[in-house]
């Protein structure tokens, strides 16, 4: 891209929030767009008639056109691994050899879960589900958004090292009526094969005689699985050109569909691929994720916002922060360019956030009045997701666009302390309810969010060489113990772990 584009971008003075509707009555309109039972309010950002141009010309730019098409077409859009994305594929959408391989491995999905609702394990109440980042994250966040009523097994993820997370899920199971799924793309990835090992000790010791007969595996490497004991029967595999982040939408949505229902998973699906519609042939300026894009890339790139905070207001999404961590800054953390040169600007800013209301009594403090100005994303839902007074929901909902009102219309007091600036900027997600449909179209939102500020900055937002190091390192110290490293972590290991 050209320097000029960014320079113009820059140095543009951008009017107060508030003149912004003041000049365009239809703002609000022009700034919403409404799809897959979700709206999305970018009016409350500093897009204008100038930025919106300014980036709608760095997309041309940098072709974000074609590198949607390679995207679902298939091709290949992560080099330095020299593979495809195909995460919309999963979905019905993109390239059509892997969408006819993702619905055979689908429908191995679903037979197993026929079998497993049939009895072929026996009686199972339980799913246990072992995974690390991308295959974890997901299922964590769907089940808990999804899966508190009207569910068809208690599912628990296990994610972290820490025995103390095994110990906690498996205290209400009983492990003859479990199913332990082990998520691992790569089935390489040390923290999910000790917590499979350890769940197979933790059988052993409750009964089970052959506990690899209640083991399913969930990777796009079978012969790995089958490799450390799972029977062929019940791997369940997926394409190794969907991305770990990105993976959701495979067999490692696994104990989603057992756990909701087959019907549940593919509505799932649909709303994803309504939103993967959207975003392949949406004009740009009514295009939800591009515009989203825009807003990301004006507020890290020319407003030197370190941060972007996401707050969901609605319990049933507390996870999405943490899901949404993984996908923006493990995607889009890098300094590197796609042609292998330096970045020269910020990569992505990093993304944080809560729940609220238990936010506004905790951090909003700093975002009203504290010195970094950090652009915020609000997540409602129109629906409650219980049935207790309605004073609740309405509670809910009106705090949450209180604050968006307050963060840009701020109150002037000539008492410093007491004054608030405002013209902070904020989008807002209203769904129409938290269905599998406008969860699936959220999540692919924001995946396609990542993917146009990748592009537009020139980088690949599907490889992830920045997590190898600090695997290799705790591997040699493993491997070699305390000698070796630096002096403080030589110290730090002998006094926790000696010689090891
Ligand atoms: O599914 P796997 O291969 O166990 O990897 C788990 C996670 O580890 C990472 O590779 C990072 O360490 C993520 O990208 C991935 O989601």
């Amino acid at each position: 891209m050209t320097d000029s584009n960014w320079t113009q971008l820059e140095n543009h003075k951008a009017p107060a929030l508030l003149s912004l509707f003041e000049s365009d009555a239809d703002r609000v309109a022009k700034l919403t767009v409404e799809l897959a039972g979700i709206r999305f309010d970018l009016s409350k950002t500093h897009l204008d008639d100038t930025l919106l141009p300014g980036f709608s010309a760095l997309a041309d730019e940098t072709q974000l056109v074609a590198a949607k098409e390679a995207l679902f077409s298939g091709a290949i859009v992560n080099p330095t691994e020299g593979r495809a994305a195909e995460h919309s594929a999963e979905r019905g959408t993109g390239n059509p050899d892997a969408v006819a391989h993702a619905r055979e491995l689908h429908n191995r999905m679903r037979s197993l879960i026929d079998a497993i609702d049939a009895g072929a394990l026996g009686e199972i109440e339980h799913v246990l589900h072992i995974g690390i980042g991308g295959s974890a994250l997901g299922p964590k966040l769907l089940m808990d958004a999804l899966g508190r009523e009207d569910v068809r097994y208690n599912v628990k993820v296990v994610s972290n090292v820490d025995g103390a997370a095994l110990t906690e899920a498996v205290a209400t199971m009983d492990p003859h009526k479990t199913i332990v799924a082990v998520a691992s793309k790569t089935f390489t990835t040390t923290e999910t094969l000790l917590n499979a090992s350890s769940a197979i000790e933790w059988m052993r010791k409750g009964g089970v005689t052959d506990p690899y007969s209640q083991f399913v595996a969930l990777t796009a490497y079978p012969e790995k699985a089958i490799e450390w004991g799972i029977d062929e029967s019940r791997v369940l595999p997926f394409n190794e050109a969907v991305g770990g982040r990105y993976s959701l939408w495979c067999s490692i949505g696994f104990p989603v569909a057992l756990g909701l229902g087959w019907a549940a998973y593919e509505e799932l699906l649909e709303g994803a691929a309504a939103m993967d519609r959207h975003f392949r042939t949406a004009p740009t300026l009514e295009n939800a994720p591009t515009l989203a894009a825009f807003s990301d890339l004006y507020y890290a790139q020319c407003r030197g916002c370190q941060t972007r905070a996401v707050f969901a207001y609605d319990e049933r999404l507390r996870l999405l922060p943490d899901y949404l961590q993984q996908l923006e800054m493990e995607s889009n953390g890098k300094s590197v360019t796609t042609q292998g040169a330096p970045l020269g600007r910020h990569s992505s800013p990093v993304t944080w956030g809560g729940v609220g209301t238990d936010a506004q009594h905790a951090v909003f403090q700093l975002l009203h009045q504290g010195t970094h100005l950090i652009p915020v994303e609000f997540i409602a839902s129109k629906t409650p997701g219980h049935d207790f007074d309605s004073a609740h929901h309405e509670a809910l909902l009106v705090n949450c666009f209180a604050q968006g009102a307050a963060l840009m219309t701020g109150r002037a007091s000539d008492d410093l302390a007491r004054n608030y600036e405002g013209n902070r900027p904020s989008t807002t997600l209203l769904l129409d309810d938290v269905t599998p449909g406008t969860v699936g179209a959220l999540i692919a939102f924001y995946e396609h969010r990542t993917f146009a500020n990748a592009v537009m900055l020139g980088i690949n937002p599907f490889d992830q060489f920045g997590v190898e190091l600090g695997k290799q390192i705790a591997k040699e110290i493993g491997e070699n113990g305390p000698s070796g490293f630096d002096p403080s972590t030589t110290a730090l290991i002998e006094a926790a772990l000696g010689d090891l």
